[in-house]
């Protein structure tokens, strides 16, 4: 009998993240992103391209059901016939399925892909925050996420790693820790700044804020104990950039949701952007406080940018 759908769906994500981190460094390698703008402090360059065409196609020629949606957007899906990842990974689908996830159905899941989180940072040679990012979305939940970094350097020499999490399994390819208990880390975008996020993070009186590109990388501060908090008061990031972390972030007992507190939902029909920010922890102690320190300036004035 053939395996759970949502184990066939992370195990071929498993590959094709890392395809796609190959095209990510190939296209690095070659010199010429080719940069586009899509709007203000909103890039897009050959490797996003090239990776979400790797990934979609790949994923949609196995499971044509099930509704992808890409940060993209809709690009032809002929592709190189080597960037098409066919093979699931052997050692992932050999996990026990959990068994809220037994009967889900094609139509019942949505697939989120950022083929390259913090394109800035890509741009601006910080290699090591990109991240490449597939949630796999059940209903309206981010249920199962992979996080792939291409510019990892293993102790083995080997590049790139990938981190995946799947509620009611657990995650993997990562070592958590907590973070120092003497300080308070926060960690927030490097690169999409303003006045109200800066008010929102003087307002927590953080000891040390780590300003880094990208959703995926700052949730790996989360589940690496690098810092105990991310913050992100504005609208900005999309249901792609958040439901892969979100569901390795949860998987491992944390919890990311909007500034209020409410998670985000994440069915095929919902507003790309995430209006109401970001607040993620691996605390919920952690999370709780934050929401009620947060001053109520902070929210009203987020939503007028
Ligand atoms: N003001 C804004 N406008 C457009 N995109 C934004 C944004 N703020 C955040 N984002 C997007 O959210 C992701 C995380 O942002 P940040 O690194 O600033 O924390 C990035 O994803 P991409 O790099 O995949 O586009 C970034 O583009
Ligand atoms: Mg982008
Ligand atoms: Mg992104
Ligand atoms: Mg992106």
């Amino acid at each position: 009998m053939a395996e759970p759908l949502i184990m066939r769906v992370m195990a071929l994500s498993f590959n094709t993240v890392k395809r796609a981190g190959a095209i990510i460094r190939e296209v690095m390698q070659r010199g010429d992103l080719n940069i586009v703008e899509k709007g203000k402090d909103d890039l897009q360059t050959e490797a996003d391209r090239s990776a979400q065409r790797c990934i979609i196609a790949s994923l949609n020629k196995e499971f044509p059901k099930v509704q992808i949606i890409g940060e993209e957007g809709l690009i032809e899906q002929s592709i190189p016939e080597e960037w098409l990842v066919t093979e699931i990974d052997a050692e992932f689908i050999k996990f026990k399925c959990p068994k809220e996830w037994n009967d889900v159905k094609e139509e019942d899941m949505v697939i989120w892909v950022d083929p390259l989180d913090g394109t800035s940072e890509y741009a601006h040679g910080l290699l090591e925050h990109v991240t490449v990012l597939v949630g796999i979305a059940v209903k309206d939940s981010a249920v199962g996420g992979i996080i792939h970094q291409p510019y990892y350097k293993q102790t083995n020499g080997e590049m790139g790693r990938t981190i995946w999490g799947l509620k009611g399994l657990g995650t993997g390819g990562f070592k958590s820790s907590l973070p120092p208990s003497d300080k308070f880390i926060i960690t927030t975008t490097r690169s999409h700044s303003n006045a109200i996020i800066q008010a929102s993070i003087d307002a927590l009186s953080p000891t040390e804020v780590i300003r880094v590109g990208g959703a995926g990388f700052k949730v790996l501060h989360l589940l690496e104990g690098k810092a105990h908090a991310y913050v992100f008061a504005s609208a900005g990031t999309k249901k792609w950039d958040t439901c892969a972390p979100e569901a390795v972030l949860e998987a491992e007992g944390g919890i990311l949701t909007d500034l209020k507190g409410q998670h985000y939902s994440y069915s095929k029909d919902v507003d790309h952007v995430n209006v109401n920010g970001i607040l993620a922890s691996m605390s919920h102690m952690c999370h709780d406080n934050i929401v009620k320190k947060l001053p109520s300036h902070i929210f009203e004035n987020m939503q007028k940018i």
